[in-house]
C-alpha cells in the first residue's frame, strides 16, 4: 500500500484579504503544503505574493478563512520564534555591525548564542572578511544575503522569503541558490519563496504556485520532481526547460484569463 502522504505543515482555508479601501487582494485561497519541502510563490506584479506572505508570518490579519501552521495560528508560532522572514527591505539594525545583526537572527528566538553557526551563515552568503561592516556600508545585495543569514540563525521551522535575491547580483545569486537549500533541507525547514524569476523557482522549489493578477487565485500547481541536491548544470537539461515553459505557460494563462 502506498504511504500515506505527510500532514500539510502550512494549512490556509478559505484565506481572502481585502485591505480598507476595499482593495481586495487574495480571493478565497486553499493551501496545504508539505513540510520539510519548499514552495515558490511566482504571479504578476501586484497580484498579492508579498500580502499571502505577509499573513502567513502573522504579520498580517486576513479579511477571511484561516492559516494554521504545525497546527498552530501564525501568531503564535511567530511567538515561538518558530518563524523567519528575509524581506524585499532588509530592515538591519543600523548600529550593530553585520556579524551582530546576524546574530540576532537567534537572540530574538531567545536562542543560546552559537558563534560557529554565524561564521558558517557568514560563510555561506558570502560575506566573510565583511563581519565588522555597519549596513550603511554595505551594497543593498550585501544587506539582502545578510537578512538571509539573520533569517536562518534562528533555524526556523518555517522559512518565508520574499525576492530574496532581487538586489544580489547574477553570479552571486547562482551561488546562493547552491549552497542555500542544502541547509534548509539539513534542517527540514519548510520554505515559502516569492520570486519574479521562473527560472529561479524551478531551480529552487519543489513545487511551484502560480498565482493570477489580482485578486490572487491559484492558476496552477506544479510539482518540481528534480531530485536535491541540485547542481548548476541542471538549467541546461530538457526536464529543467519543459518545467520552466509549464511555468510561463500558466503565467500567461492567468494574466489572459
Ligand atoms: N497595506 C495595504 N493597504 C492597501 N493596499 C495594499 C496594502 N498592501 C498591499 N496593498 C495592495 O495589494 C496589492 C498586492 O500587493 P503585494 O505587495 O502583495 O503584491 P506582490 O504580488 O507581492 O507584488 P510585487 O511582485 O510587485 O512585489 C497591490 O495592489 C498593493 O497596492
Amino acid at each position: 500500500m502506498p504511504a500515506d502522504p505527510p500532514p500539510p505543515d502550512i494549512l490556509c482555508r478559505g484565506l481572502s484579504k481585502v485591505f480598507s479601501g476595499g482593495v481586495e487582494v487574495l480571493s478565497p485561497l486553499d493551501i496545504a503544503l508539505a513540510a520539510g519541502q519548499t514552495t515558490a510563490l511566482v504571479g504578476p506584479s501586484g497580484c498579492g505574493k508579498s500580502t499571502l506572505l505577509r499573513l502567513i508570518a502573522g504579520l498580517e490579519d486576513p479579511s477571511a478563512g484561516d492559516i494554521l501552521i504545525g497546527g498552530e495560528t501564525p501568531d503564535h508560532m511567530r511567538r515561538q520564534a518558530a518563524i523567519s522572514v528575509a524581506f524585499q527591505d532588509p530592515s538591519l539594525l543600523p548600529w550593530r555591525s553585520l556579524r551582530g545583526n546576524i546574530a540576532l537572527g537567534r537572540k530574538l528566538a531567545r536562542l543560546p548564542a552559537d558563534p560557529a553557526l554565524v561564521d558558517r551563515l557568514i560563510r555561506l552568503v558570502g560575506l566573510a572578511g565583511f563581519e565588522a561592516i555597519r549596513p550603511a556600508a554595505l551594497s543593498g545585495g550585501m544587506r539582502q544575503r545578510a537578512a538571509i543569514a539573520r533569517a536562518l540563525a534562528s533555524a526556523p521551522r518555517l522559512l518565508l522569503l520574499d525576492e530574496p535575491f532581487g538586489a544580489v547580483d547574477e553570479l552571486t545569486r547562482r551561488q546562493l541558490a547552491l549552497d542555500l537549500p542544502p541547509l534548509w533541507q539539513e534542517r527540514g525547514t519548510s520554505t515559502l519563496l516569492v520570486t519574479h524569476s521562473v527560472s529561479e523557482a524551478v531551480f529552487l522549489a519543489d513545487r511551484i504556485l502560480v498565482l493570477s493578477p489580482r485578486p490572487a487565485r491559484i492558476v496552477a500547481d506544479i510539482a518540481v520532481p528534480l531530485s536535491h541536491p541540485r547542481r548548476s548544470d541542471l538549467a541546461d537539461s530538457a526536464g529543467f526547460h519543459d518545467l520552466a515553459a509549464e511555468v510561463s505557460a500558466a503565467l500567461a494563462r492567468g494574466v489572459a484569463a
